[in-house]
């Protein structure tokens, strides 16, 4: 196995609500090898958003460590947190999450203009007008989300996920809000995207997007209940 590029080690994460106390995560231990692809698995309520927003940079544990190319990330600065969570992870979510106001292009180089890693505008859209090209949408860039399709506004998010070539990909059930054809078109570009390089992390209860994993992990009551191999 490949150098581990992100680890989870003894992960917890407690909801306090109302004076009750949720643990939705208890001691999650895994690790990411660069290059590939995760699929974790869960039912509805396991925890599986909540870990991805941890991996992701958007949430703190209460418990425990991600460690990012071997360092602890949350004993960092927060402007290195931030600066994690702007570069080194993209992001894409089940209801997409693109700014309606803005054209796809738009959407997908705000994302690099936001890393402020020295990139020129023209650069960073130069960027943005090939991903959305790599990913089938070269005739709907200046198109905005609203007039775009679920499976367009996901592709659209990918490409914004790819924006500052991210060592990781984690998409939160990518194909959740897709009907099954478009579902399976998402799928065959993040298997695409894998055979290119990307590393990537894939949530999901839909046992198609865990079947094209590297390796599917599974939370059951808080925990990583197996590694199952793959087939
Ligand atoms: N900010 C929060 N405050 C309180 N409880 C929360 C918070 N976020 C999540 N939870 C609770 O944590 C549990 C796990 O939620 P999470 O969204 O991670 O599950 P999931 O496996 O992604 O579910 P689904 O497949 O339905 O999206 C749920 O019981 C949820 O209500």
């Amino acid at each position: 196995m490949s150098e581990a590029i992100l680890e989870t080690r003894g992960l917890g994460r407690t909801f306090t609500e109302g004076g009750r106390e949720l643990r939705v995560l208890d001691g999650v231990d895994t690790s990411i090898a660069v290059g590939e692809k995760l699929a974790i698995l869960g039912r509805s309520g396991s925890g599986k958003s909540t870990l991805l927003h941890l991996i992701g940079g958007l949430d703190t544990p209460t418990e425990g460590q991600i460690l990012y190319r071997g360092t602890s990330l949350h004993e960092l600065p927060e402007k290195e947190i931030d600066a994690y969570r702007r570069t080194h992870v993209g992001l894409v979510f089940q209801f997409y999450h693109l700014l309606p106001e803005l054209n796809a292009v738009e959407n997908v180089l705000i994302g690099g203009l936001i890393a402020e890693d020295g990139r020129t505008k023209s650069a960073i859209k130069q960027r943005a007008e090939s991903l959305l090209e790599r990913v089938g949408l070269k005739d709907r860039m200046k198109h905005r989300p609203a007039k775009l399709s679920g499976g367009e506004r996901q592709r659209v998010a990918i490409a914004r996920a790819l924006i500052n070539e991210p060592d990781v990909l984690l998409a939160d059930e990518p194909t959740g809000n897709l009907d099954a054809d478009t579902g399976r078109s998402i799928l065959e570009l993040f298997h695409e995207l894998h055979a290119e390089g990307q590393t990537m992390v894939l949530v999901t209860h839909d046992d198609k997007v865990a079947e094209a994993a590297d390796r599917v992990v599974t939370l059951v009551n808080g925990r990583l209940a197996a590694d199952l191999p793959p087939d």
